[in-house]
């Protein structure tokens, strides 16, 4: 097969081809790149193997960063971008079933392409288009299938991770599993817990937010994966709740949202939960405004009202909560509701704890249930955020 038409993030690295092949060395563009470009996805870069040691390269091209010398990988800066070159290799010495130890640099394209996971990632394009497949990975990619390189058992046991790659992009292609590579992962998903949760939670919300992730979860959860990711354990019911969903979760922070919310009906620890992931500081911290703001739709009894941020009003309007809280919700009624408050956040309303105890009232639990009164009262729309209504209010109530 030849490709004469190419996009622009491949015609701009041509360049870089034809300059290690002038220099007497063969360049491809590899992996999924390549598979992209075959499915009519979208590309954001492209990665080049060569038969040229890092070496070379340092010498064919001015601006180079050693990324990884070790494993054959040597970074180059060319016309504004930046391109991953790196020489032929054959993966040996896996320890643990994480990354190979170490590397062996090979002279053709055939071995390398062999360690490559999937058929459809086995797949190489020459500078004049010309796409290498040795493993039938255009043919998977019109049939729609996920299929292991040669014996997928031996994929898995150098990477463990492959087989969340698997579901990955089963979810993202919306492609099924090839029978003998979906009965690997079945005998060896016990292989994922050597691998770190940080490059698990990579691939699991590249999977929760593809367009086929129902399905997807679906394989997460028979294969026996699900029960090696610490979160996931004892949470068998709670997962089998995710195929059955009406909708995908489009963002990572959905997804997330989705998670708490299935967490909460079950009544389950979600800070426990969370904490697994090993979520960066940010997402936690949005993680708990999402905590938080279902707190406040469920109760219904608003208490902080600085929780409600456009960022989680997409969640209200995108997802479909009725489905998941078991009761009928309305979230652009609730998105209106929130967004026509009286008052946003604590600061809004024109008392505080001060101003009440210069007012008068004696010191103690009296002033914080006050307050809550008189807040409850102004979002609920039955007293007006005024300082005179609300010294009348305060009469009656004292
Ligand atoms: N555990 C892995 C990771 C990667 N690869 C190979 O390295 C290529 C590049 O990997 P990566 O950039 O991680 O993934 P992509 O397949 O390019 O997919 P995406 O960019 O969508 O994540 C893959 O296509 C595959 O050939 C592999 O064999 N085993």
């Amino acid at each position: 097969m030849k490709i004469t038409s190419l996009p622009t993030v491949f015609t701009e690295a041509l360049p870089v081809l034809e300059k290690i092949n002038q220099a007497g060395y063969e360049a491809y563009f590899v992996g999924g790149s390549v598979r992209d470009l075959l499915l009519n996805r979208h590309i954001h870069d492209v990665d080049i193997a060569t038969s040229a040691y890092p070496m070379e390269i340092k010498h064919i091209f001015n601006r180079t960063i050693d990324t990884g010398i070790k494993h054959g990988t040597v970074t180059i800066l060319y016309n504004g971008n930046s391109y991953e070159i790196t020489t032929f290799r054959t993966e040996s010495g896996y320890q643990d079933y994480r990354r190979p130890d170490h590397v062996t640099f090979v002279q053709n394209l055939s071995e390398d392409l062999k360690r490559r996971d999937f058929t459809i990632n086995a797949l190489a394009m020459d500078a004049s288009g010309n796409i290498i497949d040795h493993f039938d990975g255009i043919g998977d990619l019109r049939r729609h299938v996920i299929k292991a390189v040669g014996v997928a058992e031996n994929r898995f046991h150098e990477d463990a991770l492959r087989m969340m790659r698997a579901v990955r992009f089963m979810s993202q292609l919306e492609f099924n599993l090839e029978e003998k590579t979906y009965q690997a992962i079945k005998d060896n998903h016990h292989l994922l817990s050597k691998i770190s949760i940080e490059r698990i939670r990579e691939e699991f919300v590249k999977m929760g937010i593809g367009k086929g992730s129902r399905r997807a979860f679906q394989v997460f959860l028979d294969t026996g994966l699900s029960q090696e990711v610490p979160c996931f354990q004892d949470k068998k019911d709670l997962l089998s709740i995710f195929p059955k969903l009406t909708f995908n979760p489009t963002t990572e922070e959905n997804l997330w949202a989705v998670m708490i919310v299935l967490l909460k009906v079950a009544n389950q620890d979600i800070a426990k939960f969370m904490s697994k992931w090993k979520n960066s500081n940010a997402m936690e911290r949005q993680v708990a405004r999402i905590v938080e703001f279902f707190d406040l739709i469920s109760s219904r009894s608003p208490t902080n009202y600085e929780l409600f941020r456009n960022d989680l009003k997409t969640i209200l309007l995108t997802i479909d909560l009725s489905n998941i809280l078991g009761q009928p919700v309305n979230g652009s009624a609730l998105v209106d509701r929130y967004e026509n408050l009286p008052i946003k956040k604590q600061k809004d309303l024109v008392v505080n704890g001060e101003t009440l105890l210069k007012s008068g009232i004696p010191a103690g639990p009296k002033v914080g249930y006050l307050l809550q009164k008189i807040t409850q009262a102004v979002v609920e729309g039955e007293l007006d955020n005024d300082l005179d209504a609300i010294n009348q209010f305060i009469l009656k109530h004292e």
